[in-house]
């Protein structure tokens, strides 16, 4: 379902080119999961925003649903890209002037027309992360846990495939990026989607089925 082969990507630099991702191949089927770790500048977030098809490797191929996203337009990507993948970022990204049920609807704006249908999924899924009594409250009222939930359930809305999370419970006590984790897995399990998770947590990393380290440009298995 995600297939990545020999992905390559530098960035320019005054000098000589940066490269960030070397040889970075992985492979990973319905219902699977893989944390991405290794040391500040090792490339993760470079590699998240390749998977996300929010940019483009040098060399090498990704493959979403048997979908190449850069044979795409632009255009074409970002329906791809809303219809297929679903992001959650550490500092949440919420509208702050928006509820929390609106939040969630927002991949359903880029649809052009949002619906009933996606009206009662996100009801659904703010039932499914507990936040049913604050479907009326602004960003603003909600815990640090509470916002990450809202995340997750507008990551899910559009039943995306894959799930792509930077550090997820990166600003959370443990006992709430405990809760975070478990809900994460629960509704990925559910939707037999993938997930990639770049985290710096030991706690998250070991809950998921791999764990890939970057290394010098090239992922090395730690499972
Ligand atoms: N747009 C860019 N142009 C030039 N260099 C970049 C760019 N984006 C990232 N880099 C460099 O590429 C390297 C990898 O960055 P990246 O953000 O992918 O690392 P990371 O592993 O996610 O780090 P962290 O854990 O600190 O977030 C770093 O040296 C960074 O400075």
């Amino acid at each position: 379902m995600l297939e990545v082969q020999h992905v390559r990507k530098a960035y320019p630099t005054p000098g000589e080119p940066l490269c960030v991702l070397k040889d970075v191949s992985l492979s990973l089927s319905p219902g699977q999961s893989a944390a991405i770790v290794g040391p500040s500048g090792s490339g993760k977030t470079t590699l998240l925003q390749i998977l996300g098809t929010l940019d483009s490797p040098d060399e090498g191929t990704v493959s979403i649903n048997g979908e190449n996203p850069f044979s795409m337009s632009a255009k074409q990507r970002a329906v791809f890209r809303n219809q297929s993948i679903g992001f959650v970022f550490q500092d949440h990204h919420l509208l702050p002037q928006l509820s929390v049920v609106e939040n969630v609807m927002i991949p359903s704006l880029a649809t052009g027309r949002p619906t009933s249908e996606h009206r009662e999924r996100a009801e659904s899924l703010i039932g499914s992360v507990g936040l049913s009594e604050r479907a009326t409250h602004l960003p603003g009222e909600l815990s640090g846990g509470e916002r990450e939930r809202v995340a997750i359930a507008r990551a899910l809305l559009m039943r995306p495939t894959l799930i792509l999370a930077d550090e997820p419970t990166g600003n959370l006590d443990a006992r709430t990026a405990a809760d975070i984790t478990e809900l994460l897995l629960r509704l990925q399990a559910d939707e037999n989607a993938v997930l990639v998770a770049v985290t710096h947590s030991t706690a998250l990393a070991d809950s998921l089925h791999q764990r890939w380290e970057l290394v010098d440009g090239q992922l090395e298995s730690r499972s």
